[in-house]
């Protein structure tokens, strides 16, 4: 009972929304943002991604987890549309967005965090920012070419890069390179960004990976901001503190395909996501010791 009152508004709100869920590989939601059916990606005899059925519930936090080349990275570059698949269709807010390319996407409300580039990298932190904001969604074609109209999207623009780097706590870094930045700031640069489009999701490759650990807490401090504004988070992640803390939803890839799905509890315990990550060991495939290790010493607790 303590714990009911005491979860944050969005946690307990995924909670109720997702208790009847069952536990399975592509099982329906409630109120999914995106669905996708029968993704298929193949690189010449191999078959990175072949994903039947997958719902991403509305709102909440979802970690897609998996062994190395499990397809993860794959399946996030065919939704964003910085790839296309061989097969397979999908939906985000109800509408067709397979075959979508990726700045297209960005405006019907789907944005992805990446590495800042080289070129980016001498750009001030605020030039970052506002071309993060350029081409945003409802921006019409007439509307660029009436200069007062550009002018007051110039201001507002601004406006809302310096109450994202506020928020992030970026604002003493606003004329800065962001070359100059650390790991951990660019990470947190880099989903400042993404906001600038005020998306209804917001899609995180391995947001931990070069974070130190100072930083750590105030990422995901934000991760979990965006799921109070009501936003949609769907990240990929090997690290399986992060994952437990902040999802409340994990799917589970391995050879391309979801092999469960459920809460971070009962996913972590279960023996076919373990067979998963040892069995990519033994297919020679690298893996990450301390993956394996968290979800063995997981699975020794659920059996006590
Ligand atoms: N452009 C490509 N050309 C050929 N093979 C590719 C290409 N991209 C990915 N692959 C292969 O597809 C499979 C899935 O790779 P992917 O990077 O999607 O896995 P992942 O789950 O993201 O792995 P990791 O956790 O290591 O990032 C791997 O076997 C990979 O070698």
């Amino acid at each position: 009972m303590a714990d009911e009152t005491t979860v944050a508004p969005g946690v307990a709100r995924m909670r109720e929304a997702l208790k009847d869920v069952p536990h399975e590989p592509g099982a329906p939601k409630p109120d999914p943002i995106l669905v996708a059916d029968k993704v298929v990606r193949r690189f010449g005899g191999l078959t990175a991604v072949s994903v039947d059925h997958v719902e991403i519930p509305r709102g909440g936090i979802t970690a897609l987890i998996g062994p190395n080349g499990a397809g993860k990275t794959t399946f996030f570059n065919l939704l964003t549309g910085f790839d296309k698949p061989d097969e397979g269709d999908w939906t985000f807010n109800g509408k067709p967005l397979a075959g979508v390319p990726a700045h297209k996407v960005a405006n019907q409300g789907m944005v992805r965090t990446f590495q800042l580039t080289k070129a980016l990298s001498r750009l001030k932190v605020i030039d970052n920012m506002r071309l993060g904001g350029t081409g945003q969604r409802g921006e019409k074609f007439w509307q660029s070419l009436i200069p007062a109209l550009w002018r007051g999207q110039e201001k507002e623009i601004t406006e809302r890069a310096d109450d994202l780097l506020a928020r992030f706590k970026l604002d003493a870094k606003r004329e800065d390179f962001a070359g100059s930045l650390s790991g951990g700031q660019r990470k947190l640069l880099e989903m400042a960004r993404a906001l600038m489009v005020q998306p209804d999701m917001v899609m995180l490759d391995e947001p931990m990976a070069g974070v130190n650990p100072a930083l750590t807490q105030s990422l995901l401090g934000h991760v979990k901001d965006l799921r109070e504004d009501g936003m949609t988070v769907l990240f990929v992640e090997h690290d399986m503190d992060m994952v437990r803390d902040i999802s409340d939803w994990v799917i589970v890839m391995a050879q391309g395909k979801v092999i469960a799905e459920g809460t971070p509890d009962t996913v972590m315990a279960d023996p076919r996501v373990i067979d998963a990550y040892l069995g990519a060991h033994h297919d020679g495939t690298e893996h990450d010791p301390d993956v394996v290790a968290a979800l063995e010493a997981e699975g020794e607790t659920a059996d006590e």
